[in-house]
């Protein structure tokens, strides 16, 4: 049976809220709210919003920094799993992630459908990983020799996924990220960003999710 209760997006800032609803046109399976710029901004309001009324599911959208070689411009990227990479310890021996200190863990599950991918590459170059969620955006390469050192498939960071996914999984809520890259993660350098490339793949990215819709399918119940 098709579940009818609508999905959830969380985007952090307006701009992106107008470029998801673009791309969703008048589809009533998706409600899009503004979250805040951070996990704990976005956590608290995507539990709110949770507690209010009943969803299938979450996604987090938005803007993000792509890993050199892994995911350029323009792209966009989907979390396989999401890692908080600065939750935890340091040590003289090295930092101590919260899993290891037994206080709960810094990776949390995404949903990837396949089918939904599949659609997003007839529009957009795709790039799927885990996508790290950070208190800072990288400005040094000090930082992204740290950040790239959490495995091969690290594709993006970004700044709200694990606040979002938290919430989800209070609710027992599938969770995905989906994020069109606006920026190289590295040194600092605000010049080189690119905002409108970015924009108009979520808006693609938006898109995509409205046609698995109309397939009669969704972001997490797709078994076709
Ligand atoms: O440093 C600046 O001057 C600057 C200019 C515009 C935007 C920012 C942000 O920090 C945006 C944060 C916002 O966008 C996501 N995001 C985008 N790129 C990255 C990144 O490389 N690392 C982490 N987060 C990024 C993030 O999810 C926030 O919602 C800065």
């Amino acid at each position: 049976m098709v579940d009818r209760k609508p999905i959830l997006i969380v985007v952090s800032v307006e701009p992106e809220k107008q470029a998801v609803l673009q791309g969703l046109g008048n589809s009533s399976a998706y409600e899009v709210l503004v979250g805040g710029v951070g996990m704990a901004q976005a956590a608290a309001r995507t539990a709110r919003q949770l507690a209010q009324k009943h969803y299938q599911g979450t996604i987090n959208m938005g803007i993000a920094g792509g890993f050199p070689g892994k995911a350029a411009n323009g792209t966009v990227a989907v979390a396989t799993s999401i890692i908080a990479p600065e939750i935890g310890a340091e040590s003289p021996e090295g930092f101590l992630t919260i899993d290891a200190l037994g206080f709960g863990t810094q990776t949390l599950p995404a949903v990837a459908n396949d089918s939904y991918i599949g659609k997003l590459q007839e529009a957009v170059s795709v790039a799927t990983g885990t996508i790290l969620s950070v208190m800072t955006v990288t400005g040094t390469e000090a930082t992204l020799n740290v950040r790239q050192s959490y495995g091969k498939d690290v594709v993006a960071e970004a700044m709200e996924g694990f606040g979002v996914a938290s919430a989800a999984a209070e609710f027992g809520l599938p969770f995905a990220e989906v994020r069109s890259i606006s920026n190289q993660v590295g040194i600092r350098d605000k010049a080189s960003w690119e905002f409108a490339s970015a924009f108009s793949s979520l808006t693609k990215a938006a898109e995509k999710l409205k046609e698995v819709e109309q397939l009669g399918d969704c972001l997490f119940t797709m078994s076709k």
